[in-house]
Protein backbone atom coordinates (compact mmCIF):
# COMPACT_ATOMS: atom_id res chain seq x y z
CA UNK A 1 0.00 0.00 0.00
CA UNK A 2 1.44 3.43 -0.83
CA UNK A 3 1.80 6.53 1.34
CA UNK A 4 -1.01 8.39 0.05
CA UNK A 5 -3.66 5.17 0.71
CA UNK A 6 -2.24 4.77 4.09
CA UNK A 7 -2.57 8.18 5.06
CA UNK A 8 -6.75 8.60 3.61
CA UNK A 9 -7.15 5.43 5.59
CA UNK A 10 -5.54 7.41 8.51
CA UNK A 11 -7.75 10.36 7.63
CA UNK A 12 -10.86 7.89 7.58
CA UNK A 13 -10.19 6.39 11.07
CA UNK A 14 -9.55 9.85 12.75
CA UNK A 15 -12.30 11.27 11.33
CA UNK A 16 -14.80 8.45 12.07
CA UNK A 17 -13.34 8.33 16.02
CA UNK A 18 -13.80 11.87 16.12
CA UNK A 19 -17.45 11.49 15.12
CA UNK A 20 -18.05 8.46 17.46
CA UNK A 21 -16.17 10.56 20.45
CA UNK A 22 -18.72 13.49 19.39
CA UNK A 23 -21.61 11.51 19.54
CA UNK A 24 -20.77 9.72 22.75
CA UNK A 25 -19.97 13.01 24.45
CA UNK A 26 -22.97 14.51 22.93
CA UNK A 27 -25.58 11.76 23.55
CA UNK A 28 -24.45 8.88 26.57
CA UNK A 29 -21.42 10.54 28.01
CA UNK A 30 -23.57 13.03 30.81
CA UNK A 31 -26.31 11.13 33.03
CA UNK A 32 -28.64 13.44 32.49
CA UNK A 33 -29.59 15.67 29.22
CA UNK A 34 -30.57 19.44 30.18
CA UNK A 35 -33.28 19.90 32.21
CA UNK A 36 -35.93 22.12 30.47
CA UNK A 37 -36.97 24.68 33.44
CA UNK A 38 -33.93 25.62 34.95
CA UNK A 39 -31.09 27.64 33.51
CA UNK A 40 -28.07 26.35 32.13
CA UNK A 41 -24.92 28.13 32.59
CA UNK A 42 -23.26 28.54 29.24
CA UNK A 43 -20.13 27.70 28.01
CA UNK A 44 -19.56 24.03 29.20
CA UNK A 45 -17.20 22.24 27.80
CA UNK A 46 -17.94 18.57 25.98
CA UNK A 47 -15.61 16.60 28.70
CA UNK A 48 -15.87 18.69 31.66
CA UNK A 49 -18.51 20.58 31.31
CA UNK A 50 -18.13 23.45 33.58
CA UNK A 51 -15.98 21.59 36.57
CA UNK A 52 -12.84 23.94 35.40
CA UNK A 53 -14.69 27.07 34.78
CA UNK A 54 -15.44 27.03 38.06
CA UNK A 55 -12.02 27.93 39.17
CA UNK A 56 -10.49 27.74 42.31
CA UNK A 57 -13.27 28.70 44.37
CA UNK A 58 -16.29 27.03 43.27
CA UNK A 59 -18.67 28.31 46.10
CA UNK A 60 -17.67 32.04 45.11
CA UNK A 61 -17.82 31.24 41.39
CA UNK A 62 -21.22 29.54 41.85
CA UNK A 63 -22.15 32.60 43.88
CA UNK A 64 -21.32 35.03 41.22
CA UNK A 65 -22.69 33.42 38.81
CA UNK A 66 -25.99 33.35 40.73
CA UNK A 67 -25.93 37.27 40.95
CA UNK A 68 -24.48 37.93 37.66
CA UNK A 69 -27.48 36.49 35.89
CA UNK A 70 -30.08 36.69 38.67
CA UNK A 71 -30.23 33.45 38.30
CA UNK A 72 -31.05 31.72 42.07
CA UNK A 73 -30.72 28.14 40.59
CA UNK A 74 -29.42 26.82 37.81
CA UNK A 75 -27.53 24.04 36.58
CA UNK A 76 -24.22 23.11 35.24
CA UNK A 77 -21.91 19.89 34.48
CA UNK A 78 -19.83 18.50 36.29
CA UNK A 79 -18.11 16.06 33.80
CA UNK A 80 -20.54 13.47 33.43
CA UNK A 81 -22.87 14.30 35.99
CA UNK A 82 -25.56 17.12 35.30
CA UNK A 83 -25.65 19.24 38.93
CA UNK A 84 -28.07 21.71 40.18
CA UNK A 85 -27.01 24.81 42.26
CA UNK A 86 -29.19 26.29 44.83
CA UNK A 87 -27.81 29.59 46.07
CA UNK A 88 -30.82 31.39 46.87
CA UNK A 89 -32.80 30.84 50.90
CA UNK A 90 -35.68 30.61 48.96
CA UNK A 91 -34.39 28.08 46.41
CA UNK A 92 -33.24 26.40 48.92
CA UNK A 93 -35.98 25.91 51.30
CA UNK A 94 -37.92 24.82 48.44
CA UNK A 95 -35.95 22.20 47.24
CA UNK A 96 -34.32 20.91 50.63
CA UNK A 97 -37.34 21.43 53.15
CA UNK A 98 -40.87 21.64 50.90
CA UNK A 99 -39.74 19.04 48.72
CA UNK A 100 -37.33 16.78 51.32
CA UNK A 101 -38.42 13.45 50.34
CA UNK A 102 -37.41 13.88 47.00
CA UNK A 103 -34.16 15.23 47.81
CA UNK A 104 -32.94 13.07 50.96
CA UNK A 105 -30.41 10.93 48.66
CA UNK A 106 -26.67 11.41 48.74
CA UNK A 107 -24.26 10.14 45.67
CA UNK A 108 -21.85 7.58 45.14
CA UNK A 109 -18.54 9.49 44.34
CA UNK A 110 -15.74 7.95 43.19
CA UNK A 111 -13.02 9.05 45.01
CA UNK A 112 -14.40 9.11 48.96
CA UNK A 113 -17.02 5.84 48.20
CA UNK A 114 -14.89 3.72 46.00
CA UNK A 115 -11.05 4.32 47.56
CA UNK A 116 -11.37 6.42 51.02
CA UNK A 117 -14.62 4.35 52.53
CA UNK A 118 -13.31 1.28 50.84
CA UNK A 119 -12.19 -1.22 53.61
CA UNK A 120 -13.96 0.28 56.65
CA UNK A 121 -17.33 2.47 56.20
CA UNK A 122 -18.35 5.29 54.68
CA UNK A 123 -20.38 7.95 57.12
CA UNK A 124 -23.86 8.61 57.70
CA UNK A 125 -23.52 12.07 55.76
CA UNK A 126 -22.49 10.33 52.69
CA UNK A 127 -24.40 7.70 52.39
CA UNK A 128 -27.58 7.06 50.19
CA UNK A 129 -30.49 6.87 51.36
CA UNK A 130 -31.96 3.88 52.84
CA UNK A 131 -33.25 1.74 55.72
CA UNK A 132 -29.62 1.48 57.32
CA UNK A 133 -28.76 4.85 57.05
CA UNK A 134 -32.54 6.06 58.54
CA UNK A 135 -31.72 3.40 61.79
CA UNK A 136 -28.29 5.09 61.77
CA UNK A 137 -29.28 8.49 61.87
CA UNK A 138 -32.06 7.62 64.85
CA UNK A 139 -29.55 6.42 66.65
CA UNK A 140 -26.90 9.08 66.22
CA UNK A 141 -30.00 11.40 67.39
CA UNK A 142 -30.55 9.85 70.25
CA UNK A 143 -27.49 10.35 71.56
CA UNK A 144 -28.00 14.17 71.15
CA UNK A 145 -31.27 14.93 72.48
CA UNK A 146 -31.64 17.33 75.13
CA UNK A 147 -31.47 14.53 78.61
CA UNK A 148 -28.22 12.80 76.17
CA UNK A 149 -26.87 16.47 75.89
CA UNK A 150 -26.76 17.02 80.16
CA UNK A 151 -23.99 13.97 79.97
CA UNK A 152 -21.75 16.46 77.33
CA UNK A 153 -21.65 18.94 79.72
CA UNK A 154 -18.43 17.86 82.31
CA UNK A 155 -16.40 17.50 79.01
CA UNK A 156 -17.60 20.31 78.03
CA UNK A 157 -16.63 22.05 80.79
CA UNK A 158 -13.26 20.36 80.78
CA UNK A 159 -12.15 21.24 77.27
CA UNK A 160 -13.59 24.75 77.16
CA UNK A 161 -11.70 25.47 80.58
CA UNK A 162 -8.82 24.01 79.11
CA UNK A 163 -8.96 25.82 76.51
CA UNK A 164 -9.25 29.39 78.27
CA UNK A 165 -6.77 27.93 80.52
CA UNK A 166 -4.42 27.34 77.45
CA UNK A 167 -4.57 30.87 75.99
CA UNK A 168 -4.39 32.31 79.06
CA UNK A 169 -0.64 30.69 80.25
CA UNK A 170 0.60 30.43 77.14
CA UNK A 171 -0.64 34.39 76.14
CA UNK A 172 1.79 35.27 79.28
CA UNK A 173 -1.64 36.44 80.82
CA UNK A 174 -2.56 38.57 77.98
CA UNK A 175 0.63 40.17 77.20
CA UNK A 176 1.96 37.97 73.94
CA UNK A 177 -0.39 37.94 70.97
CA UNK A 178 -0.89 34.19 70.23
CA UNK A 179 -1.77 32.09 67.05
CA UNK A 180 -5.64 30.46 69.02
CA UNK A 181 -5.82 27.87 65.90
CA UNK A 182 -4.52 24.44 68.41
CA UNK A 183 -6.02 25.20 71.28
CA UNK A 184 -9.83 25.50 69.52
CA UNK A 185 -8.64 22.06 67.35
CA UNK A 186 -7.33 19.80 70.15
CA UNK A 187 -10.83 21.38 72.39
CA UNK A 188 -13.01 20.34 68.97
CA UNK A 189 -11.32 16.89 68.25
CA UNK A 190 -11.16 16.13 72.12
CA UNK A 191 -14.95 16.66 72.58
CA UNK A 192 -15.78 14.57 69.50
CA UNK A 193 -13.35 11.93 70.73
CA UNK A 194 -14.79 11.91 73.99
CA UNK A 195 -18.62 11.98 72.85
CA UNK A 196 -17.80 8.94 70.80
CA UNK A 197 -15.16 6.99 72.41
CA UNK A 198 -14.51 8.56 75.88
CA UNK A 199 -10.25 9.37 75.03
CA UNK A 200 -8.73 12.89 74.76
CA UNK A 201 -5.66 14.10 74.46
CA UNK A 202 -4.24 16.76 77.06
CA UNK A 203 -0.86 17.67 74.98
CA UNK A 204 -1.19 20.00 72.09
CA UNK A 205 1.86 17.95 70.40
CA UNK A 206 0.67 14.31 70.90
CA UNK A 207 1.94 12.63 67.74
CA UNK A 208 -1.40 10.66 67.42
CA UNK A 209 -3.47 13.58 68.04
CA UNK A 210 -1.37 15.42 65.22
CA UNK A 211 -1.97 12.74 63.05
CA UNK A 212 -5.58 12.33 63.09
CA UNK A 213 -5.71 16.09 62.29
CA UNK A 214 -3.45 15.85 60.34
CA UNK A 215 -6.01 12.84 57.96
CA UNK A 216 -9.12 14.48 58.77
CA UNK A 217 -7.86 17.47 56.71
CA UNK A 218 -7.07 15.21 53.99
CA UNK A 219 -9.76 13.35 54.17
CA UNK A 220 -11.91 16.19 53.79
CA UNK A 221 -10.00 17.16 51.00
CA UNK A 222 -11.26 13.88 49.20
CA UNK A 223 -15.15 15.07 49.71
CA UNK A 224 -14.99 18.65 47.67
CA UNK A 225 -15.71 19.25 44.57
CA UNK A 226 -12.55 21.04 43.18
CA UNK A 227 -9.30 18.44 44.10
CA UNK A 228 -11.54 15.65 42.64
CA UNK A 229 -11.85 16.04 39.20
CA UNK A 230 -11.85 11.99 38.82
CA UNK A 231 -14.60 12.24 40.07
CA UNK A 232 -16.30 13.73 37.27
CA UNK A 233 -14.13 12.65 34.77
CA UNK A 234 -14.02 8.84 34.88
CA UNK A 235 -10.97 8.95 32.45
CA UNK A 236 -8.48 10.55 34.75
CA UNK A 237 -9.24 7.49 37.89
CA UNK A 238 -6.93 5.39 35.06
CA UNK A 239 -4.45 8.51 34.25
CA UNK A 240 -2.97 11.47 35.32
CA UNK A 241 -5.00 12.12 38.07
CA UNK A 242 -4.49 8.66 39.43
CA UNK A 243 -2.35 9.95 41.98
CA UNK A 244 -5.27 10.93 44.19
CA UNK A 245 -6.05 7.67 44.30
CA UNK A 246 -2.34 6.81 45.78
CA UNK A 247 -3.25 9.13 48.25
CA UNK A 248 -6.41 8.25 49.05
CA UNK A 249 -5.69 5.00 49.27
CA UNK A 250 -2.46 5.90 52.04
CA UNK A 251 -4.18 7.65 54.20
CA UNK A 252 -7.09 5.04 54.44
CA UNK A 253 -5.17 2.94 55.68
CA UNK A 254 -4.00 5.11 58.20
CA UNK A 255 -7.16 6.56 59.37
CA UNK A 256 -8.55 2.35 59.59
CA UNK A 257 -5.65 2.00 62.13
CA UNK A 258 -6.36 4.61 64.52
CA UNK A 259 -10.27 4.33 64.05
CA UNK A 260 -9.85 0.63 65.07
CA UNK A 261 -7.54 1.47 67.80
CA UNK A 262 -10.00 3.57 69.28
CA UNK A 263 -12.88 1.58 68.77
CA UNK A 264 -10.96 -1.54 70.64
CA UNK A 265 -10.13 0.42 73.67
CA UNK A 266 -13.51 1.76 73.99
CA UNK A 267 -14.17 -2.50 73.68
CA UNK A 268 -11.31 -2.80 76.48
CA UNK A 269 -12.49 -0.49 78.92
CA UNK A 270 -15.93 -2.07 78.85
CA UNK A 271 -14.44 -5.54 79.14
CA UNK A 272 -13.10 -4.07 82.31
CA UNK A 273 -16.35 -3.43 83.75
CA UNK A 274 -15.60 0.09 83.43
CA UNK A 275 -19.21 1.89 81.92
CA UNK A 276 -18.20 4.55 79.96
CA UNK A 277 -21.29 6.53 78.42
CA UNK A 278 -19.53 6.78 74.91
CA UNK A 279 -21.30 6.12 71.88
CA UNK A 280 -19.12 3.73 71.13
CA UNK A 281 -19.44 1.79 74.04
CA UNK A 282 -23.19 2.58 73.73
CA UNK A 283 -23.15 0.91 70.14
CA UNK A 284 -21.56 -2.20 71.17
CA UNK A 285 -23.62 -2.86 73.58
CA UNK A 286 -26.90 -2.42 71.62
CA UNK A 287 -29.34 -4.87 72.02
CA UNK A 288 -32.39 -3.05 70.89
CA UNK A 289 -31.70 -1.62 67.38
CA UNK A 290 -29.09 -5.13 66.11
CA UNK A 291 -26.41 -3.12 64.91
CA UNK A 292 -23.83 -4.54 62.84
CA UNK A 293 -20.04 -3.63 62.61
CA UNK A 294 -20.08 -1.87 59.60
CA UNK A 295 -23.37 0.03 61.09
CA UNK A 296 -20.81 0.75 63.79
CA UNK A 297 -17.99 2.14 62.06
CA UNK A 298 -20.14 3.79 59.65
CA UNK A 299 -21.92 5.75 62.75
CA UNK A 300 -18.48 6.66 64.12
CA UNK A 301 -16.99 7.42 61.42
CA UNK A 302 -19.30 9.68 60.81
CA UNK A 303 -19.03 11.55 63.92
CA UNK A 304 -15.20 11.52 63.61
CA UNK A 305 -15.53 13.53 60.15
CA UNK A 306 -19.09 15.55 60.77
CA UNK A 307 -17.84 17.26 63.84
CA UNK A 308 -14.47 18.22 64.10
CA UNK A 309 -13.83 20.47 61.40
CA UNK A 310 -17.15 22.65 61.20
CA UNK A 311 -16.52 23.03 65.25
CA UNK A 312 -13.14 24.13 65.07
CA UNK A 313 -13.62 26.08 61.72
CA UNK A 314 -16.53 28.11 63.40
CA UNK A 315 -14.51 28.64 67.05
CA UNK A 316 -11.47 30.04 65.14
CA UNK A 317 -13.46 32.55 62.79
CA UNK A 318 -15.10 33.75 65.67
CA UNK A 319 -12.43 34.40 67.62
CA UNK A 320 -10.86 36.25 64.68
CA UNK A 321 -13.80 38.48 64.17
CA UNK A 322 -14.11 39.61 68.22
CA UNK A 323 -10.61 39.94 67.69
CA UNK A 324 -11.03 42.40 64.87
CA UNK A 325 -11.91 46.20 65.34
CA UNK A 326 -15.74 45.68 64.82
CA UNK A 327 -15.25 42.70 67.32
CA UNK A 328 -14.48 45.04 70.01
CA UNK A 329 -17.89 46.63 70.41
CA UNK A 330 -19.67 42.92 69.91
CA UNK A 331 -17.17 41.98 72.75
CA UNK A 332 -18.58 45.17 74.72
CA UNK A 333 -22.41 44.28 73.40
CA UNK A 334 -22.16 40.52 74.62
CA UNK A 335 -20.12 41.15 77.93
CA UNK A 336 -22.77 43.47 78.83
CA UNK A 337 -25.22 41.14 78.06
CA UNK A 338 -24.21 38.42 79.63
CA UNK A 339 -23.80 40.54 83.11
CA UNK A 340 -27.10 40.96 82.40
CA UNK A 341 -28.16 37.62 82.40
CA UNK A 342 -26.13 36.37 85.19
CA UNK A 343 -26.03 38.23 89.19
CA UNK A 344 -22.06 37.31 89.13
CA UNK A 345 -18.89 36.23 86.61
CA UNK A 346 -18.63 32.74 88.11
CA UNK A 347 -21.97 31.94 87.79
CA UNK A 348 -22.13 32.98 84.02
CA UNK A 349 -18.87 30.83 83.45
CA UNK A 350 -20.39 27.78 85.53
CA UNK A 351 -23.66 27.55 83.41
CA UNK A 352 -22.02 28.27 79.72
CA UNK A 353 -21.86 24.70 79.42
CA UNK A 354 -25.61 23.63 80.33
CA UNK A 355 -27.95 26.73 79.27
CA UNK A 356 -28.23 29.10 76.61
CA UNK A 357 -29.31 32.10 79.21
CA UNK A 358 -27.27 35.17 77.29
CA UNK A 359 -29.75 36.18 73.77
CA UNK A 360 -26.56 38.33 72.45
CA UNK A 361 -24.19 35.12 72.74
CA UNK A 362 -26.71 32.78 71.01
CA UNK A 363 -27.39 35.53 68.38
CA UNK A 364 -23.81 35.78 68.07
CA UNK A 365 -23.36 31.96 67.38
CA UNK A 366 -25.81 31.97 64.66
CA UNK A 367 -24.63 35.38 63.12
CA UNK A 368 -21.11 33.68 62.94
CA UNK A 369 -22.41 30.52 61.71
CA UNK A 370 -24.71 32.25 58.98
CA UNK A 371 -21.67 34.63 57.98
CA UNK A 372 -19.12 31.84 57.52
CA UNK A 373 -20.23 28.31 56.79
CA UNK A 374 -17.51 26.06 57.49
CA UNK A 375 -18.69 24.35 54.63
CA UNK A 376 -18.84 26.48 51.91
CA UNK A 377 -20.35 24.23 49.33
CA UNK A 378 -22.72 21.32 51.71
CA UNK A 379 -22.20 17.93 51.20
CA UNK A 380 -24.08 16.94 48.15
CA UNK A 381 -27.44 15.93 47.57
CA UNK A 382 -29.40 13.30 45.27
CA UNK A 383 -32.63 13.51 43.90
CA UNK A 384 -34.44 9.75 45.58
CA UNK A 385 -37.71 10.48 43.19
CA UNK A 386 -38.81 12.29 40.10
CA UNK A 387 -40.94 15.55 40.91
CA UNK A 388 -42.59 18.41 39.12
CA UNK A 389 -40.75 21.78 39.45
CA UNK A 390 -41.60 24.73 37.31
CA UNK A 391 -43.86 22.71 35.31
CA UNK A 392 -40.87 20.53 34.47
CA UNK A 393 -40.10 16.92 35.81
CA UNK A 394 -36.92 16.81 37.86
CA UNK A 395 -35.23 13.05 37.63
CA UNK A 396 -34.56 10.39 39.78
CA UNK A 397 -30.68 10.89 40.37
CA UNK A 398 -29.53 14.27 39.82
CA UNK A 399 -27.13 16.04 41.96
CA UNK A 400 -27.71 19.08 43.70
CA UNK A 401 -25.68 21.69 45.65
CA UNK A 402 -26.41 24.05 48.40
CA UNK A 403 -23.91 26.44 48.18
CA UNK A 404 -24.14 27.68 51.99
CA UNK A 405 -22.12 30.42 51.14
CA UNK A 406 -24.50 31.98 48.40
CA UNK A 407 -27.82 31.33 50.37
CA UNK A 408 -26.62 32.49 53.77
CA UNK A 409 -25.31 36.19 52.18
CA UNK A 410 -29.00 36.16 50.05
CA UNK A 411 -29.92 39.88 50.03
CA UNK A 412 -33.55 39.17 49.51
CA UNK A 413 -33.75 37.02 52.36
CA UNK A 414 -31.38 39.06 54.85
CA UNK A 415 -31.13 42.68 53.46
CA UNK A 416 -29.40 44.95 51.81
CA UNK A 417 -27.13 44.58 54.87
CA UNK A 418 -26.86 40.77 54.60
CA UNK A 419 -22.48 41.17 53.96
CA UNK A 420 -22.20 42.65 57.38
CA UNK A 421 -21.90 40.53 60.20
CA UNK A 422 -24.41 42.04 62.83
CA UNK A 423 -25.46 39.49 65.69
CA UNK A 424 -28.80 42.21 66.59
CA UNK A 425 -30.10 40.78 63.41
CA UNK A 426 -31.42 37.90 65.40
CA UNK A 427 -32.75 39.57 68.65
CA UNK A 428 -35.49 41.84 67.65
CA UNK A 429 -36.94 43.09 64.63
CA UNK A 430 -35.01 45.50 63.34
CA UNK A 431 -35.88 45.54 59.74
CA UNK A 432 -38.12 44.44 56.75
CA UNK A 433 -36.40 41.10 56.73
CA UNK A 434 -37.64 38.56 58.98
CA UNK A 435 -36.03 34.64 58.68
CA UNK A 436 -37.50 31.49 59.03
CA UNK A 437 -35.94 28.36 60.56
CA UNK A 438 -33.85 27.18 59.51
CA UNK A 439 -32.22 30.41 59.91
CA UNK A 440 -29.21 29.63 58.02
CA UNK A 441 -27.84 26.69 55.89
CA UNK A 442 -24.62 25.91 57.34
CA UNK A 443 -26.42 22.75 59.18
CA UNK A 444 -28.16 21.83 55.98
CA UNK A 445 -31.73 21.41 56.11
CA UNK A 446 -34.62 19.21 55.77
CA UNK A 447 -34.71 15.41 56.19
CA UNK A 448 -30.68 15.39 56.13
CA UNK A 449 -29.73 18.39 57.38
CA UNK A 450 -27.03 17.72 60.27
CA UNK A 451 -27.99 15.25 63.23
CA UNK A 452 -25.68 17.55 65.89
CA UNK A 453 -27.17 21.08 65.38
CA UNK A 454 -28.50 21.71 69.03
CA UNK A 455 -24.77 19.86 70.83
CA UNK A 456 -23.28 21.95 68.23
CA UNK A 457 -25.04 25.28 69.31
CA UNK A 458 -24.24 24.22 72.78
CA UNK A 459 -20.38 23.42 72.26
CA UNK A 460 -19.95 27.31 70.23
CA UNK A 461 -21.98 29.16 73.03
CA UNK A 462 -19.73 27.30 75.87
CA UNK A 463 -16.70 28.47 74.29
CA UNK A 464 -17.54 32.04 72.84
CA UNK A 465 -19.42 33.12 76.67
CA UNK A 466 -16.58 31.72 78.36
CA UNK A 467 -13.88 33.31 76.08
CA UNK A 468 -15.47 36.78 76.25
CA UNK A 469 -16.65 36.68 80.02
CA UNK A 470 -12.41 35.74 80.48
CA UNK A 471 -10.81 37.98 77.77
CA UNK A 472 -10.59 40.89 75.96
CA UNK A 473 -9.67 40.19 72.60
CA UNK A 474 -7.50 41.98 70.23
CA UNK A 475 -5.79 41.09 67.30
CA UNK A 476 -2.22 41.45 66.83
CA UNK A 477 -0.97 44.67 64.24
CA UNK A 478 1.32 42.44 62.75
CA UNK A 479 -0.56 39.25 62.17
CA UNK A 480 -4.07 40.55 62.06
CA UNK A 481 -7.43 38.17 61.42
CA UNK A 482 -8.86 37.94 57.88
CA UNK A 483 -12.65 38.16 58.51
CA UNK A 484 -14.15 38.80 54.85
CA UNK A 485 -16.23 36.08 54.27
CA UNK A 486 -14.20 35.05 51.34
CA UNK A 487 -11.17 35.79 51.78
CA UNK A 488 -10.88 34.32 55.25
CA UNK A 489 -10.75 31.09 54.10
CA UNK A 490 -7.01 29.67 53.95
CA UNK A 491 -7.55 27.12 51.17
CA UNK A 492 -10.62 27.77 48.56
CA UNK A 493 -9.79 24.09 46.86
CA UNK A 494 -10.91 22.15 50.56
CA UNK A 495 -14.01 21.06 51.63
CA UNK A 496 -13.84 23.37 54.85
CA UNK A 497 -13.37 26.54 54.92
CA UNK A 498 -10.58 26.68 57.79
CA UNK A 499 -9.93 30.35 58.90
CA UNK A 500 -6.11 31.89 57.53
CA UNK A 501 -3.44 32.07 60.62
CA UNK A 502 -3.46 34.93 63.02
CA UNK A 503 -2.62 36.15 66.20
CA UNK A 504 -4.17 37.63 69.26
CA UNK A 505 -3.94 39.09 73.10
CA UNK A 506 -6.28 37.33 75.60
CA UNK A 507 -6.15 39.82 77.62
CA UNK A 508 -7.94 38.58 81.05
CA UNK A 509 -10.73 40.64 82.28
CA UNK A 510 -9.67 39.47 85.82
CA UNK A 511 -7.65 37.46 86.78
CA UNK A 512 -8.87 36.58 90.36
CA UNK A 513 -12.21 35.74 88.99
CA UNK A 514 -10.75 34.03 86.22
CA UNK A 515 -8.06 31.51 88.02
CA UNK A 516 -11.78 31.00 90.25
CA UNK A 517 -13.30 29.67 87.61
CA UNK A 518 -10.58 27.90 86.36
CA UNK A 519 -10.23 25.78 89.63
CA UNK A 520 -13.85 25.43 90.03
CA UNK A 521 -14.15 23.70 86.72
CA UNK A 522 -10.95 21.83 87.52
CA UNK A 523 -13.04 19.79 89.99
CA UNK A 524 -15.20 18.40 87.55
CA UNK A 525 -14.91 14.62 87.32
CA UNK A 526 -14.50 13.41 83.69
CA UNK A 527 -14.24 9.74 82.73
CA UNK A 528 -12.17 8.46 80.04
CA UNK A 529 -11.00 5.25 78.59
CA UNK A 530 -7.28 5.46 79.24
C1 LIG B 1 -20.61 23.89 63.51
C2 LIG B 1 -20.79 22.59 63.52
C3 LIG B 1 -21.40 21.77 62.41
C4 LIG B 1 -21.83 22.14 61.16
C5 LIG B 1 -21.82 23.54 60.55
C6 LIG B 1 -22.33 20.95 60.52
C7 LIG B 1 -22.83 20.93 59.22
C8 LIG B 1 -23.37 19.81 58.63
C9 LIG B 1 -23.94 19.78 57.30
C10 LIG B 1 -24.01 20.96 56.35
C11 LIG B 1 -24.41 18.53 57.06
C12 LIG B 1 -25.14 18.06 55.80
C13 LIG B 1 -26.58 18.51 55.93
C14 LIG B 1 -27.46 18.39 54.74
O1 LIG B 1 -27.14 17.72 53.75
O2 LIG B 1 -28.55 19.00 54.78
C15 LIG B 1 -24.12 17.75 58.25
C16 LIG B 1 -24.43 16.43 58.41
C17 LIG B 1 -24.09 15.69 59.51
N1 LIG B 1 -23.47 16.13 60.66
FE1 LIG B 1 -22.94 18.02 61.05
N2 LIG B 1 -22.18 19.89 61.36
C18 LIG B 1 -21.63 20.35 62.54
C19 LIG B 1 -21.31 19.60 63.64
C20 LIG B 1 -21.55 18.26 63.78
C21 LIG B 1 -21.20 17.48 64.94
C22 LIG B 1 -20.55 18.03 66.20
C23 LIG B 1 -21.57 16.19 64.68
C24 LIG B 1 -21.47 14.96 65.54
C25 LIG B 1 -21.17 14.91 66.80
C26 LIG B 1 -22.17 16.18 63.36
C27 LIG B 1 -22.70 15.07 62.76
C28 LIG B 1 -23.31 15.07 61.50
C29 LIG B 1 -23.85 13.87 60.89
C30 LIG B 1 -23.87 12.46 61.49
C31 LIG B 1 -24.35 14.27 59.62
C32 LIG B 1 -24.98 13.38 58.55
C33 LIG B 1 -26.46 13.58 58.45
C34 LIG B 1 -27.07 12.81 57.27
O3 LIG B 1 -26.51 12.76 56.18
O4 LIG B 1 -28.16 12.22 57.43
N3 LIG B 1 -22.13 17.44 62.84
N4 LIG B 1 -23.49 18.55 59.19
Amino acid sequence: MDFTALLSQATVVVTLGCIAATIYLRYFYVDFGRIGCIPEIPGGSSLAGHLYMLGGDHASTAERWAIVNSWPIYQVRLGYRRAIILNSFDAAREWIVTKQTSTIDRPWLYTFHGVVSKTSAATIGTNPWDERTKKQRRVVGSYTTAPAMRRLEPMLDLETSQMICGLFEDGKHGNEAISPHIYQKRLALNIILMFSYARRFSAIDDPLLLSILSDANTISSFRSTNSNAQDYIPYFRYFGEGKRTAEATEVRGRRDRWLAELLEKARESMSLGKAKKCVAQGLLSDEEEALTKQDIRTILGGLMSGGFETIFATAIIGIGLLASPAGQAIQRSAFADINNSYKIPQEAFEHAVSEEKSAYVAAFVREVLRFYPPLHLLPPRQTYQEFDYNGSKIPKGVLVYMNAQAINHDTTKYGPDADQFRPERWLKKDSDYEVPPPYHFSYGAGARMCTAVNFSNRILYAIFLRLILSFEIVGSEDSPPETHYINYNRNTTAASAIPKDFRAKFVPRDVGILEECLRKSSETHVEFAG
